[in-house]
């Protein structure tokens, strides 16, 4: 198998970085502008007829998405003015002491913070701060992948001081387990609910835990099979729709077309969500519209804001004198006033019942299968109109980006490796032929789900979670840590590398290699002794699970999260991915139009691209489906009965 160690993450360079926020969790934006030019692609392209940042033409999506890599080059100078006097001053200290040499001095800076110097008192005091040149961090690579080298150094749990703010690094199973599952409530999400709310307000992501509580209760029974089944039916339409277009560009280039595929998926994406959440057809496959521009706009805001520690756009008339933040509020208003109508004309048409009868209903008759029918029709629940479209404004944000990514993971490592895409061909092949994929196809798909599975592990979204402790605490040893644990304190800020976690040498065998089989095996580091139980593929078995979990893999595994505050989309997402993936592979062939070092890697809301993934895409001749193949025998039986008779 194909080694994809740096083949995403080089290739593109050159501007520091800061850390960063997504709806889930920190993404450690690399800030940086790809150096190395597009591909020369010669050969038609799907065109969109808008100059519009939301419907660009491949070219134009291309700087658009860098942009929202880039965090927008310099802030606004207002904002600058408002805010950033003190760091200024900080910067000239900087300057002084690294001899007028402004990365050297940034080291001084970071290091000497590091060293004591500013930092709050909440504990952690025996913890290993990350030793090194902290200047690393205005380095090359993003942030996530100097984490890395530094969990190698120091282990799985390690101190990070940077700014005004020391962070515990943490990237050991046993206790990534302990915060998420075993003191759960003992947390909140911290810096990254500060960013959110906004945005979000009370939606489950940035929620309280009081809120969260009771929100959690209403909202995840909406997720039940039959949604399922009326999910992939539209899954299915919506990947049809994507497959119809991809077919107009190939006919239109003569049989071949180079395409963005992840810029197909963030439509394809976008396209679901709406639906599945709200009922809401965004057409952004083929169309384009306010709101889609507005949600665009919304998710470039989110991810620029998360690029900056202080929360200038809180102060007082930020909304005015800053441009970014007015036409943030303006966006706002667009999706606030899309949500309000739909949520208006779901409580018109509100029939009330039990989650258990709401369950039952046929799925395959309702107009409107989707979660906000089952939210707003859910008897004695109790909720203001503000908190619904919180709750849905947070799913929206929180199932686009996300699964658009997985996609585009998946399609650039198979595309990369010719033996696992020939697995999966035959596969989809033999299970769904020219059908549609369905819900019960799913699970006669395990090496496709197993991909997907391989993709999250690789490229997780986001690569870093957030955690604040809400009191004191007692963090587990893990693997060679201190035996008396790690003592912290209340507000001590946590990162939970999820990348560390999912490309450990501790926990996976070749952890950079794409290899979904690994999941169909066992794998266990004696090392942890009984405090890590190891990935076990046989406790996937005998429950639901159809995809891996980090039941399976006691936390070494954590795409969506983990404990009580799990992903309540994972599902939603895995299936659609599933048969979106099913559908294309079936029809056309991909292929990288340039190296894997061109795609590039990027983090903004998610980990991306840095230059989009463009493939050459070709009409696929598969073999006939099984059906027409029985079909067909039985006709060449019957013809020969007839022939005997
Ligand atoms: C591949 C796609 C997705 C990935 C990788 C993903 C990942 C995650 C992760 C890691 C968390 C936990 C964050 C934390 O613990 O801090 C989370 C939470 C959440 N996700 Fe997703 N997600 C995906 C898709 C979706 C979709 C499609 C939806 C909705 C339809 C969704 C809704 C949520 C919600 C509501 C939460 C908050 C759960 C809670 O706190 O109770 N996600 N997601």
């Amino acid at each position: 198998m194909q080694q994809l160690k740096s083949q995403a993450a080089s290739g593109t360079r050159r501007s520091p970085r800061t850390p960063s926020l997504n709806a889930h969790g920190l993404q450690l934006s690399s800030c940086r502008r790809p150096s190395v030019s597009q591909p020369a692609f010669t050969s038609v392209r799907p065109r969109h007829t808008s100059s519009s940042p939301l419907r660009p033409s491949p070219a134009e999506r291309a700087t658009n998405l860098r942009s929202r890599i880039v965090p927008q080059g310099l802030p606004d100078p207002a904002a600058v003015g408002l805010f950033f006097a003190p760091g200024l001053a900080a910067l000239g200290y900087a300057f002084i002491r690294g001899k007028g040499n402004l990365k050297n001095g940034l080291s001084h800076l970071l290091t000497e913070v590091s060293q004591g110097y500013f930092q709050p008192d909440v504990g952690g005091k025996n913890i290993p701060v990350a030793q090194g040149d902290l200047s690393d961090l205005a380095g090359d690579q993003p942030l996530f992948k100097a984490l890395y080298q530094w969990f190698l150094d120091s282990g799985g749990v390690f101190k990070l001081v940077f700014g005004p703010k020391a962070f515990i690094v943490v990237s050991d199973p046993v206790v990534v387990r302990h915060i998420l599952k075993e003191n759960v409530f003992n947390y909140d999400k911290g810096v990254l609910a500060e960013i959110l709310e906004p945005i979000m307000g009370k939606g489950l992501i940035p929620a309280d835990l009081d809120t969260w509580r009771v929100r959690r209760r209403a909202v995840a029974p909406a997720f039940h099979r039959q949604y399922y089944e009326a999910m992939s039916a539209m899954f299915a339409r919506c990947a049809g729709r994507s497959a119809e277009k991809l077919e107009a560009a190939v006919a239109a280039g003569g049989g071949s077309a180079v395409v963005d595929m992840e810029a197909e998926f963030l439509s394809l994406g976008l396209d679901i969500i709406g639906l599945g959440v709200f009922n809401y057809e965004f057409g952004s496959i083929t169309s384009e519209s306010p709101v889609i521009k507005a949600v665009y706009g919304v998710l470039k805001e989110a991810e620029h804001r998360s690029t900056f520690y202080l929360p200038y756009w809180n102060l007082p008339l930020a909304d005015v004198l800053v441009p970014r933040q007015a036409k943030f509020k303006r966006d706002m208003r667009v999706i606030n006033e899309c949500l309000d109508g739909l949520i208006r004309l779901a409580q018109e048409t509100r029939q009330e019942e039990d989650a258990e009868a709401l369950q039952a209903r046929d799925y395959s008759k309702l107009r409107d299968p989707s979660l906000l029918r089952f939210l707003v029709d859910m008897r004695g629940e109790q909720f203001s109109n503000v908190q619904l479209r919180d709750d849905l404004m947070t799913m929206l944000i929180a199932g686009h980006e996300t699964t658009a990514a997985v996609l585009t993971w998946t399609l650039f490592c198979l595309a990369q490796n010719p033996q696992a895409e020939a697995r999966v061909l035959a596969e989809v092949d033999g299970v769904v032929g020219d059908r549609m994929p369905t819900l019960d196809d799913i699970k006669s798909l395990p090496y496709l789900r197993c991909c997907l599975g391989e993709s999250l592990r690789l490229y997780p979204q986001p690569p870093i979670l957030i955690r604040r402790a809400l009191g004191p605490d007692t963090l587990p040893a893990g693997l060679r840590g201190d035996p008396e644990g790690y003592p912290i304190g209340k507000g001590a800020d946590i990162f939970i590398s999820v990348w560390n976690l999912h490309r450990s040498p501790h926990l996976w065998k070749d952890p950079d290699t794409f290899r979904p089989e690994r999941f169909f095996e066992p794998h266990h580091n004696p090392e942890f002794g009984d405090k890590w139980a190891g990935y076990r593929p046989d406790s996937l078995k005998g429950g639901s699970a159809l995809y891996p979990n980090e039941t399976a893999a006691d936390f070494a595994f954590i795409p969506f999260g983990g404990g009580a505050r799990k992903c309540l989309g994972d599902q939603f997402a895995l299936f659609e991915s599933t048969v979106a993936l099913a559908t294309l592979l079936r029809r056309f062939n991909f292929r990288l139009a340039g190296s894997a070092e061109e795609v590039g890697m990027a983090t903004g809301a998610t980990i991306h691209t840095a230059n989009g993934l463009m493939m050459r895409v070709t009409r696929r001749t598969p073999p006939p489906s099984p059906a027409a193949a029985g079909a067909q025998q039985q006709q060449q039986g019957a013809g020969k009965v007839a022939a005997a008779v």
